[in-house]
């Protein structure tokens, strides 16, 4: 296989700027965002001084990926609540900004009962104000230490898989520092290995329609040094026949009680392709993207979205002309299918890594003891 691959650099941070910061200016506190959407070319920050703001930020994926999404929610019904919006309203509005991330709706619902739990012990809106940013800031220290045991626990289940170390990787979307308070899900587990020298190589699909992989995780892996190469998504299953993956760390938007995973559209296929190549698949999700009311996966809301980020593409320096905005890349009209997530049923996941524990063989049982094990397991 060519040896193409990115030149090693230092493991620096993905990016200069934090992903997600809470700012109390004098004209009023804002939630300041690094617009993922203008990566990897530029780091602009979106400053977000209402929830309507966030609400199309997160629309947009100028911020995304279950984890953040849940920080950002939270961190959103806060700024609600300083600013003297309705916070019921704010609330209501991002949990349904997108369906299928599960952290969002939990993020948000948390900040949203601690607002209401000191309104009503208290009567003062700016105490109440303050717990609901409280439960934001907890959140997101919450999720960075997730992050850092779910990487320990990843890379020791890789070790246990793949005695000899050298690991070649394949990943789908991006599940780094750009989705997390830490160094996100399965791409922190993939930096672990790559830290001790365990990683031979990370394989990355790009990601259609939208590119995460391209655009997002090649950024975060060269920042790191990682060896990493960049695939098309349809080229994945010559990967597998030619015997160059060990393993697939993929990362999760909502796990069903029986453990069914929806993830970035293209997760199913590869778990296929594993099981068909004896590959382990595995999924690093923290426990609250686990959903105990989310009977399996028929029940997860897959996000359907806008033909045109099918049918276009955009490119900065390029004058748009599709009605999307983008470039057209099929016949003006052309209808796109376009969902944001597909499903894995349990039985194809050979295991998830939570920062509570590792579950494998997945099953209902064991997923809910290793959730159990957790404080705050359920939409609070
Ligand atoms: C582990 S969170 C990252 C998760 O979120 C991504 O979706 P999106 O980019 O649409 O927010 C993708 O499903 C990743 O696996």
């Amino acid at each position: 296989m060519a040896d193409q691959h990115a030149q090693s650099g230092e493991d620096k941070r993905p990016t200069e700027i934090p992903v997600i910061r809470w700012e109390e200016p004098p004209e009023g506190p804002v939630l300041v965002l690094l617009d993922q959407t203008r990566l990897p070319a530029e780091e602009v920050e979106l400053v977000c001084t209402d929830a309507p703001m966030l609400v199309e930020a997160i629309r947009s994926l100028a911020v995304r990926g279950a984890p953040l999404l849940g920080i950002a929610g939270a961190y959103g019904v806060a700024l609600a609540a300083v600013r003297g919006f309705d916070v019921d309203d704010a609330a209501d509005a991002l949990a349904a900004a997108r369906p299928t991330a599960v952290n969002l709706a939990v993020g948000v619902r948390r900040a949203q009962a601690a607002h209401r739990a000191e309104l009503a012990r208290s009567g003062d809106t700016d105490k109440a104000a303050e717990a609901a940013l409280a439960a934001a800031r907890k959140l997101h220290r919450d999720d960075a230490e997730a992050s850092a045991r779910m990487a320990e626990r990843g890379m020791a289940l890789l070790d246990e898989l793949l005695p000899g170390g050298g690991h070649r990787v394949l990943t789908h979307c991006n599940t780094g520092s750009l989705v997390s308070g830490g160094e996100g899900t399965a791409f922190a587990v993939a930096l672990a290995a790559h830290r001790v020298g365990r990683l031979r190589r990370l394989w990355v699909d790009e990601t259609r329609p939208l590119l995460q992989g391209a655009r997002l995780t090649a950024y975060e892996a060269a920042r790191s040094g990682m060896a990493y190469t960049l695939l098309t998504d349809n080229a994945a299953g010559s990967l597998f026949a030619a015997g160059e993956v060990d393993a697939v760390l993929i990362g999760a938007d909502r796990i069903a009680a029986d453990g069914a995973v929806a993830n970035k559209v293209g997760s199913y296929p590869l778990a296929v392709l594993a099981r068909y190549h004896h590959v382990p698949f595995i999924v690093v999700a923290p426990v609250t993207t686990v959903d105990p009311d989310t009977p399996d996966g028929a029940s997860i809301e897959v996000e359907q979205r806008a033909g045109f980020e099918v049918t276009e593409v955009t490119a900065p320096q390029v004058p748009v002309t599709g009605p999307g905005g983008g470039i057209p890349v099929a016949p003006l009209g052309t209808q796109a299918y376009n969902p944001a997530f597909d499903v894995t049923p349990p039985e194809l996941v050979t295991a998830i890594v939570t920062e509570e524990g590792v579950v494998s063989p997945v099953t209902a049982e064991a997923l809910a003891e290793v959730c159990a094990r957790s404080r705050e397991v359920t939409i609070g």
